[in-house]
């Protein structure tokens, strides 16, 4: 797949699957997306995939690093060259990616979020699996390791989209696809058998609604798997935080995890259940080279670390899943 053919890789991928119903839908939103005003951004990551080596990698492996090609697949001064290329697409957040012996190691160690969400879910073996704010397609390139038939994410930020493309390209036959969309413009497929979104829920505005949104993509009895901010708490607990929290500003709702089953129950989910909680370490989310901006160390009280610089529970993540 190039970036000049992913729209119709798309199409022909769904044609014998159910959301072949929904292709004039998803037809029209792609569009929209090309035809909305490109930013100057937009169009220099474009040129730049474009400079991407243009060879076959010798291997690829799908495991903890996404790893395409081998060291020795390129020169050394052809690797300097990958390394510039790559840089233009910072920050990499979302990750560790290895694209021809060039080490990309991202703000998050995304792996670990995978080792401790793994165990829990229901095999993606054969099946149709969506992943709803996927970033930059870390956790994607997992679920087809698991042998999932075919593997759709949604996430609306441009930037993340060329960067999961820096490798999809060199991958054309993973039926693996992502649609630069929000999962509000996406028409109600019921039609996944998993579907994941991790990470996206306090930046929701209407948690209700995006939960509902969420199950009209499943199968009936579908598994969903959710990752989110959590707070210690019961069942009546939730923080809305001010105007930042962890100097993030689009963080609405965190609720406790007890609330959270609350929630997952009165969208009419079904069996939901905390699988794992986990507070979010320095050494999983901090700066690097390829993302010198401020990461975790920086949003925590310096004395301590058990709040953000504003004062709120520091960060914890919980899992859950559930069945429609
Ligand atoms: N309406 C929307 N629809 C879909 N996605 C959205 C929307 N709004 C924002 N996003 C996307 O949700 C992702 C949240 S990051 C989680 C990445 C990965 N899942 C992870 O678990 O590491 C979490 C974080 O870094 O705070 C971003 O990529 C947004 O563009």
């Amino acid at each position: 797949m190039s970036i000049n053919t992913w729209k119709n890789d798309f199409y022909r991928a769904i044609l014998d699957t159910p959301l072949c119903k929904y292709l004039d839908s998803f037809a029209q939103c792609l569009n929209n997306w090309e035809n909305k005003v490109q930013h100057a951004e937009q169009k220099r990551w474009h040129k730049q995939l474009a400079q991407l080596p243009n060879i076959n990698p010798s291997n690829f492996s799908l495991g903890d690093t996404i790893k395409i090609g081998a060291n020795d697949d390129l020169s050394d001064g052809e690797k300097i060259r990958l390394q510039k290329i790559l840089q233009n697409f910072m920050p990499w957040r979302k990750g560790p990616f290895d694209l021809f012996g060039v080490n990309i190691d991202t703000e998050w160690r995304s792996d670990w979020k995978w080792q401790r969400v793994l165990p829990h879910i229901s095999s993606l073996e054969n099946k149709l699996v969506l992943d709803v704010g996927c970033g930059s397609g870390y956790h994607l390139f997992r679920m087809m390791s698991e042998k999932a038939s075919q593997v759709i994410g949604v996430d609306p930020t441009s930037l993340f989209f060329y960067q999961f493309h820096c490798f999809k390209q060199y991958l054309p036959s993973l039926n693996l696809h992502y649609l630069p969309l929000g999962i509000e413009d996406l028409p109600e497929t019921k039609s996944f058998d998993t579907v994941f979104s991790m990470g996206v829920l306090y930046h929701r505005l209407d948690p209700l609604l995006f939960l509902k949104q969420l199950k009209q993509q499943l199968v009936k009895d579908g598994q969903l798997v959710l990752e989110t901010l959590v707070i210690d708490g019961d069942q009546n607990q939730v923080l809305v935080p001010g105007e930042r929290y962890a100097q993030m500003r689009n963080v609405f709702f965190i609720p406790s995890a007890e609330a959270m089953l609350v929630w997952l129950a009165k969208v009419g989910f079904k069996d939901a259940e905390l699988v794992d909680s986990n507070v979010t370490s320095l050494e999983e989310q901090r700066s690097t080279p390829w993302m010198t901006n401020h990461s975790l160390e920086d949003f925590l009280d310096p004395q301590d670390h058990s709040k953000t610089v504003e004062g709120y529970p520091a960060p914890k993540r919980a899992t859950f899943v559930a069945r429609n």
